[in-house]
């Protein structure tokens, strides 16, 4: 595979570095309000504020995994000098560990993102997405799965972690950079879609409502959802959300919810949390086994911008890099529904960036404003 630049985040004037030196400490100064957290948990978040700010990465103690994924290779080291998708990733565990969310102890396993995540349920927004569906029962088929695509793909902006610094962009360019849902269709004929999932709440519900549809019109036999073992990039799907989704679309009074259910139930619908979800790499390194589920799936979708980061590598790529060439080692059908909110890009055609360079300057990367349909089939 070619290669280009990994991106970092020691230059001051990079959205990479503005999320490891706004972003980050906003979200912690938001985590200590939403909690009534004690003594202990307010002095590990004093010193990962400081830390992730000015410090260097330190060892993850007795953690299998981080030692797996390079955790000794960097400590020392400042958190600006190390690839951008690892100390973001790292961060997020240092907030976990911070505020005992590993315990043991009486906050092992609270969720410091919960009240954010549950507040998206609650929107007028979230809940115009379940009346729409009446209005998509008289269109045919076609139509309401290319409307619920795009519902799962422009949820994707729901995204809390790019809000806490994102105002809400318009665009005066074309919204959707690049759009190959035409091969997309070709490829749900009756098998196994996987969905990688994104955000919890206002991302996840339309992601549910179109695996209910495909699976109804039988366009799918069977939707594998991969989740987040454990909170991440603050509203990232865990089972917990899962569960108040499917919960929160019953009580609604959605047949969805009911449907979901029993799918759940008879295996139509299954889950994972595989730990490399939470992994600061790249899917060219993933484990064996996930490796041979994605094999396995007549498509996996990624969903979201740290998934497609993660799809094709965290790197500069010349904007016109075909898409099959950084997902050529995936060993599936793959494709990417994303909103454009970090620099990494590949896929366009030649007239696409310069005329959103020309419109936007280069703040069409990140400013949610716009969005892509990939598919390598
Ligand atoms: O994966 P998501 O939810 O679409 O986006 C995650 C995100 O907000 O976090 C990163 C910066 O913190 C960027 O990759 C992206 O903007």
């Amino acid at each position: 595979m070619p290669d280009a630049p990994v991106i970092h985040s020691a230059d001051p004037s990079s959205f990479p570095h503005s999320v490891l030196a706004e972003r980050h400490p906003a979200l912690i100064r938001k985590v200590r309000d939403a909690f009534p957290y004690g003594p202990e948990q307010h002095r590990a978040l004093d010193a990962l504020l400081k830390s992730a700010v000015d410090g260097a990465i330190e060892p993850l103690d007795g953690d299998a995994w981080w030692e797996a994924w390079g955790v000794e290779e960097y400590v020392g080291r400042s958190w600006f000098e190390v690839p951008f998708l690892w100390s973001e990733s790292y961060f997020y565990r240092r907030l976990l560990h911070a505020v005992g969310y590993f315990g043991p102890g009486p906050w092992q396993g609270v969720d410091p993102f919960r009240p954010f995540k549950l507040a998206e349920l609650d929107t007028p927004q979230a809940a115009e997405e379940i009346a729409a569906l009446d209005r998509l029962d008289g269109l045919p088929v076609e139509e309401q799965l290319q409307a619920l695509l795009h519902g799962s793909l422009w949820g994707n902006r729901a995204d809390l972690g790019f809000r806490i610094q994102a105002g809400d962009e318009k665009s005066a360019t074309p919204e959707l950079v690049a759009d190959d849902s035409e091969s997309l269709w070709p490829l749900l004929t009756g098998g196994t879609l996987v969905v990688v999932a994104d955000n919890a709440g206002r991302e996840l519900i339309p992601d549910l409502l179109l695996a209910d549809r495909l699976l109804r019109h039988d366009r799918i036999e069977r939707a594998v959802l991969h989740l987040k073992p454990y909170p991440y990039y603050v509203s990232d799907a865990t089972t917990a959300d899962l569960v108040d989704a499917v919960r929160h679309l019953v009580a609604a009074e959605a047949p969805v919810g009911r449907s979901l259910w029993s799918a759940l139930g008879d295996g139509r619908l299954t889950l994972r949390a595989h730990p490399f979800s939470c992994g600061p790499l790249p899917y060219a390194d993933m484990p064996d086994d996930l490796r041979a589920e994605f094999a396995a799936a007549d498509l996996t979708i990624m969903k979201g911008d740290l998934n497609y980061r993660r799809l094709v590598g965290d790197r500069l790529w010349p904007p016109t890099t075909p898409f099959a060439t950084p997902t050529a080692y995936f060993p599936g059908p793959v494709a990417a529904l994303r909103t454009l909110k970090s620099d990494v890009i590949a896929g366009l055609d030649a007239r696409t960036e310069p005329a959103l360079v020309a419109a936007e300057g280069q703040g069409w990367r990140t400013s949610g404003a716009h969005a892509l349909i990939q598919v390598r089939p």
